[in-house]
């Protein structure tokens, strides 16, 4: 496991402040698979994972909600035939905390 996935995820509470956009960029570089969007403006992690089959797409998707039910922080998924995207912010603070970076890194792990 890696040293990211390995940390330990703060309670998720409102008052947190969202991540600048340049700690967000320097934070991704520790997850060099997975971009930032925020077309909606609000900054969020997100990676596609491609898979042989709608099968694997989906066990892959239980995986990804098991880390997310164990954190109490949850993506939104999209699961189709052959391809997983997953998608990580923070609702609370409307933005990205290192819990998101912290659960992306977790997210890789679980990618067969
Ligand atoms: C009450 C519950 O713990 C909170 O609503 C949690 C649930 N999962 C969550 N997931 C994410 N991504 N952001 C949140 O702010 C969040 N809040």
């Amino acid at each position: 496991m890696t040293a990211l996935a390995n940390q330990a995820c703060e309670p998720c509470s409102g008052n947190a402040t969202p991540m600048t956009k340049t700690e967000a960029q320097d934070a991704l570089t520790a997850l060099p698979q997975w971009k930032i969007n925020d077309g909606d403006g609000i900054m969020k992690l997100t990676r596609s994972y491609h898979f042989d089959d709608f099968v694997s797409a989906l066990a892959f998707t239980q995986r990804v909600g098991d880390i997310a039910e164990q954190a109490g922080h949850h993506p939104m998924i999209t699961t189709e035939y052959g391809k997983t995207t997953v998608t990580w912010w923070s609702h609370e603070i409307g933005g990205l905390h290192q819990n998101d970076f912290i659960l992306a890194a977790r997210t890789d792990e679980v990618a067969e």
